[in-house]
């Protein structure tokens, strides 16, 4: 008989969970959160690639860090442990756009042919800082327990980045991203 297809590469969890894949874990809800805010960093490339808008900007990021000390605070998280956290968040987003940057100058055709409105992803942002503080503040405990914190953590990034189809690029932007949530804290 004829030799069955090659096994898939990766396993597909949501065939085995039956419904919407999501990261797994005590740190799933949060990694999904990161997973979302990396993602976005690809329509803010898009947004600025071939315009005058570098893809850092100095002011912007102290109004996102300044929005999150404050909004840390109200959510019961501490300001500078949240601070940490959005400055990976942040150097996550620029490491995707620096690579799409890069991916789409050695390969034109590659690059999006629409270019979406910053203002309004900035607004998309702007909701996920809020998510992600909620999260922080829900994962306290389990990120006080470095063991197994780095379990979930571990678990979490292979699960997501599985479901969420991350590439290379994608893959090391959640690992500079999720490097000190176990740390937080201490
Ligand atoms: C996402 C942007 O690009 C960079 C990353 C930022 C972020 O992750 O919040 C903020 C400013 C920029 O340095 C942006 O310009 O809004």
């Amino acid at each position: 008989h004829p030799v069955s297809a090659a096994a898939p590469a990766a396993v597909d969890f949501r065939s085995v969970a039956g419904g919407p894949a999501k990261p797994l874990g005590a740190l799933g809800p949060l990694t999904d959160l990161v997973i979302q805010r990396i993602l976005v960093g690809d329509q803010v490339a898009a947004s600025k690639f071939g315009t005058d808008s570098p893809i850092e900007d100095p002011v912007r990021e102290a109004q996102v860090l300044e929005q999150v000390r404050a909004q840390a605070d109200a959510s019961g998280v501490d300001p500078d442990e949240a601070g940490r956290f959005f400055s990976d968040q942040i150097t996550a987003s620029k490491i995707v756009q620096q690579g799409l940057f890069d991916r789409w100058t050695s390969h034109p055709e590659e690059a999006p042919t629409t270019r979406p409105d910053l203002a309004e992803i900035r607004e998309q942002l702007d909701r996920l800082t809020v998510a992600l503080l909620d999260e922080l503040e829900r994962t306290q405990a389990v990120r006080g327990k470095p063991v197994s914190c780095a379990v979930q953590q571990s678990l979490a990034n292979l699960t997501g980045a599985a479901t969420e189809h991350l590439d290379a690029l994608h893959r090391r932007a959640l690992t500079e991203a999720t490097h000190s949530v176990c740390r937080l804290g201490e």
